[in-house]
């Protein structure tokens, strides 16, 4: 079985690293524009298979997406990252061409992979990939919620002085700073963390939580990899492995909580079908009013899409 990370920047190297070293496929093809890189890569990563014990072969390509064919899953983290004052959505008109003429070449080459966005905007470049990709649904998603549930499960970790294994916690809308963590859905080995934390820490928490790329971008200079590219090896593991695992994911919503006809963060069933299922959860008035703000949000932004006329 075969896995493609296009991109092999900062989160796509990451990734190809850490499904390479799950050994849960024969190869990793890491693909990118620049001319050397993915090749540079691929070896430096194959050569730490002696020390970590894995046998996952790493091939890397300079744009020949021949090297892909029959890809089981592709990972698209191609394109620019942010830098300090800026938005997500301000990537917009550089990430939109290079999402869309991405995509056709990896529908060309592996016409059943499924497909994992990582590209920002998260969710506007999702609906791209679909758009372009002209496949059934269920078989291209972004990732973001495992992401920003994972840095709002290691916040609450710290807080509470406990293993992050055992916070459990979901979290829905656009991957920006809108987002809903979701207190109510939230755990600590099956106690609600409503009961190990009082009020004014939890709310700054996903206060942080909301903002938690924009402190990394602050911090760096440019944007977040290793828990990006944690999150999605961790979304290729479910699927390749068909775990029907439950994640937050960016999918098309058709009705699913009011919402019609765009991509945006719900909690789904991951397996080797893509997404399996969408599942709908009880919202209260409040929490229904933040998913569907941050859902105008990524509407917003599909319409500056739209407007750009490429897809
Ligand atoms: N969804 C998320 O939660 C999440 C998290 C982190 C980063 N991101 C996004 O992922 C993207 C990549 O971030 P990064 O830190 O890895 O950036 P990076 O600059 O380190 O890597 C991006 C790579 O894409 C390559 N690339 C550009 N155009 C290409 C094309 N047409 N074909 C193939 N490769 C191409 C570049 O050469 C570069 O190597 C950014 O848009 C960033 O905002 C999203
Ligand atoms: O914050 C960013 O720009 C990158 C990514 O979306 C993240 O949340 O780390």
């Amino acid at each position: 079985m075969k896995v493609t990370v296009v991109g092999a920047g900062n989160v796509g190297a990451t990734c190809a690293q850490i499904v390479a070293e799950k050994n849960i496929v024969q190869e990793v093809v890491l693909l990118d524009i620049k001319e050397g890189v993915s090749e540079g890569k691929s070896l430096d990563l194959w050569q730490t298979a002696p020390v970590n014990y894995y046998d996952t072969r790493l091939v890397g390509s300079t744009n020949d997406y021949s090297k892909t064919a029959d890809s089981e899953v592709v990972v698209i983290t191609s394109g620019v990252p942010r830098k300090p004052g800026m938005s997500r959505d301000d990537l917009i008109s550089i990430n939109a061409g290079i999402v869309k003429s991405v995509t056709e070449n990896v529908v060309k080459y592996s016409p059943k992979a499924k497909i994992i966005i990582v590209s920002n905007p998260l969710d506007v470049m999702t609906y791209a990939a679909f758009a372009t990709a002209k496949k059934p649904k269920n078989e291209v998603m972004g990732m973001a919620g495992i992401l920003d549930t994972a840095r709002y499960r290691a916040f609450l970790a710290e807080a509470l002085d406990v293993s992050p294994r055992d916070i459990q916690a979901l979290l829905m809308g656009g991957h920006g700073d809108t987002m809903v963590p979701l207190p109510r859905y939230t755990t600590v080995s099956g106690i609600p963390v409503t009961e190990l934390i009082d009020k004014e820490k939890l709310d700054a928490i996903v206060e942080r939580t909301k903002k938690g790329g924009g402190e990394l971008v602050n911090l760096m200079g440019t944007s977040a990899w290793y828990a990006p590219g944690s999150a999605a090896a961790q979304m290729v593991e479910a699927i390749v492995m068909d775990q029907k695992r439950i994640f937050p994911c960016c999918v098309k919503l058709d009705g699913e909580y009011g919402l019609n006809d765009m991509f945006v963060g719900s909690p789904v069933k991951l397996g080797k079908n893509g997404v399996e299922e969408i599942l709908e959860v009880a919202l209260n008035e409040e929490e229904k009013e933040m998913l569907h703000s941050s859902a105008k949000a990524v509407k917003g932004v599909m319409d500056v899409l739209d407007g750009m006329n490429i897809l």
